[in-house]
């Protein structure tokens, strides 16, 4: 079967292999990931032999130094080779969403205005805070309210200069109304749990009123939790805290988004078909690569209707996939950091020099 696809990819273009497969759903697995296992071992041919001359159309893939993917993971512990391997496999999306041709050229972030690069962690989470301060005022004078979605991860100790002279005092903080991006599936007290992360770093120090700080129901299912907080979220457009997006979807003011060693974002993984989803607004998963695996998230329609989006990426851990972020545009579904995109608003890397190193 490998020798027929090696046949098969030698002999169709690029457009031959779509049709194939455009047609397929992405349920279709096995289909997707022989396309994209055959485009990993036309990557590997292509960067070590004679091969590089042909089949032009696999080059742009997020198959790029997979290698350093294992690197990255060994300091956080939880990519497994299985996972890189479904990594790998990740043109599959390409081939049978087809919504991003393999042979898209640049990304469309730009480095001269979505990109920011800090001499130092300090430099950046006081730019960081001023930014996110600029805004809250802003949409408190404009319309009463500021709607912000953090993520979990590093990003909270970025945030931490909020709670401290003069942005906590500075700060219309009962104006804010808070939510969570994506959150772990757990009891709001366990250690895991986004909520726990961002009181402890952040909103436990400033005056936000604790009834707009929108936790999970953490007594729910997965699925329930998810449910009840898109309830949420449509009970907040009615009230007119949240606003709506031209195509229907909530606007956030601000959402505050890390990425993960693997270029997830949110808990929207490589490869995973919430990738996909285009319906719900707060979908969940059971699956997750990184522990633990019960997980909600804003859906990309969600996070790319925000009026602001801030990602911080900091360390030598991110350069490698800030790399590729900012380099050719991956098949759809590769590279999730990647597909935050804004074409109304801001959307702004905070990077330190490490992070930014091989841009
Ligand atoms: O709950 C989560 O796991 C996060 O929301 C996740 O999306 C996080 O933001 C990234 O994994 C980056 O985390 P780091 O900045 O800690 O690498």
């Amino acid at each position: 079967m490998p020798g027929s696809l090696l046949f098969l990819s030698l002999l169709s273009s690029p457009m031959d292999l779509s049709r194939v497969f455009s047609s397929a759903s992405y349920s279709l697995l096995p289909v997707r990931s022989f396309y994209c296992s055959l485009a990993f071992a036309h990557k590997t041919l292509s960067t070590t032999s004679h091969f590089s001359r042909g089949l032009p159309f696999l080059r742009s893939s997020c198959y790029n130094k997979p290698q350093q993917l294992s690197n990255q993971s060994s300091e956080r512990g939880w990519v497994s080779a299985t996972r890189q391997n479904q990594v790998r496999n990740l043109a599959a999306a390409n081939a049978a969403s087809g919504s991003s041709s393999i042979m898209e050229g640049a990304t469309k972030l730009q480095k001269d205005e979505n990109l920011r690069v800090y001499e130092s962690t300090a430099a950046l989470t006081k730019d960081l805070a001023e930014f996110v301060a600029q805004l809250s005022n802003e949409a408190a004078n404009k319309r009463g309210a500021f709607s912000v979605g953090l993520s979990g991860g590093s990003l909270i100790s970025a945030l931490e200069k909020l709670g401290e002279p003069p942005y906590v005092e500075s700060i219309d903080w009962s104006r804010w109304h808070v939510f969570w991006v994506d959150e772990r599936v757990v009891k709001k007290t366990h250690p895991d749990s986004n909520y726990k992360l961002a009181c402890d770093g952040l909103l436990s120090k400033v005056a936000v009123p604790p009834e707009q700080e929108y936790a999970i129901n953490d007594a729910l299912s997965a699925e329930g939790a998810a449910e009840d907080y898109e309830a949420i979220l449509k009970q907040l457009v009615k009230q007119g805290v949240l606003e709506i997006s031209a195509n229907g979807y909530p606007q956030f003011d601000l959402l505050l988004l890390g990425m993960g060693p693997d270029g997830h974002v949110a808990s929207l993984f490589p490869g995973h078909p919430l990738v996909n989803e285009k319906q719900k607004w707060v979908a969940h998963l059971v699956d997750s690569p990184k522990p633990p695996p019960e997980r909600i998230t804003f859906t990309f329609p969600v996070i790319n209707s925000a009026a602001n989006i801030l990602f911080v990426a900091m360390g030598s851990g991110k350069a490698d996939m800030l790399q590729r972020v900012f380099g050719e545009e991956v098949p759809h579904g590769c590279l999730p950091a990647q597909e935050v995109f804004l074409s109304h608003g801001k959307l702004i890397w905070f990077t330190d020099k490490a992070a930014s190193a091989k841009l």
